[in-house]
């Protein structure tokens, strides 16, 4: 997979150079591309933002250094480029699931009070777009949502993650939220694990997880829960 992202602050991503993103970059896995907005700009101060038409308070990205940045990343191929903003559709384990599918992300990290409109709909004259929103909450801009959405989706990629067994039992991965993980030792603090998972019964053990996962999702996200996980 192919990742570029575009941005006025690269070095927010030179967490990207370590940890097990850092080892699939290495191992070719994932190809990333971090770009600097303010290279596409060409003004002694390096202008990205301007005054809102029709007022209002703070700026909005210019669009002329978004579009001679994507023209520079998109060339022949149609990618799919991200844009993190409040107002898309909500990211989640589905949407890493769909997007990790995808040959050549692009992420768009606006700032301010965003990007010009006409940047995404340029953009989608010759490549897939998604305002993607990470929860609903504000941040300051796409970085932070971007890096949030590039480590969902970079792990599920084949190879990035060493044993693919440990995607399975996860919190969403089935609809449910996990079950309660223990390790030694088995007392701690008066705190003793639950004796069925020093059972050696490995039908008891399951049966116990999956009725974890349905309680704990009753309990914090009711919403997750559907007919079929009663069967
Ligand atoms: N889920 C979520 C995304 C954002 C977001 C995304 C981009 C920008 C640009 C300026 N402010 C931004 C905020 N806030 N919350």
């Amino acid at each position: 997979m192919r990742i570029d992202i575009v941005t006025i602050f690269p070095e927010f991503f030179s967490v990207l150079d370590v940890s097990l993103l850092g080892k699939a970059r290495q191992n070719g896995i994932i190809d990333l591309g971090v770009h600097d907005l303010r290279d596409f700009t060409h003004d002694r101060h390096r202008t990205v933002d301007d005054t809102p038409y029709g007022g209002g308070a703070g700026m909005v990205m210019k669009p002329e250094p978004w579009g001679e940045a994507f023209d520079s990343i998109l060339g022949e191929t149609r990618p799919t480029v991200i844009f993190p903003s409040p107002a898309g559709e909500v990211f989640t384990q589905a949407t890493a699931r769909e997007l990790a599918e995808h040959p050549h992300l692009v992420f768009g990290c606006g700032r301010y009070e965003g990007i010009d409109q006409r940047v995404v709909d340029h953009t989608a004259s010759r490549a897939e777009v998604r305002l993607v929103s990470l929860g609903d909450y504000v941040l300051n801009g796409g970085e932070v949502a971007t890096m949030a959405m590039i480590e969902a989706i970079g792990r599920l990629i084949p190879g990035v993650v060493g044993n693919p067994e440990s995607l399975v039992e996860e919190s969403h991965e089935d609809g449910l939220l996990e079950y309660p993980s223990y390790t030694k030792p088995a007392s701690w603090r008066g705190h003793d694990v639950p004796p069925v998972l020093l059972s050696g019964n490995h039908g008891a053990i399951a049966a116990w997880r999956r009725e974890q996962q349905i309680e704990r999702t009753r309990r914090v996200r009711p919403e997750l829960l559907s007919p079929s996980d009663f069967d």
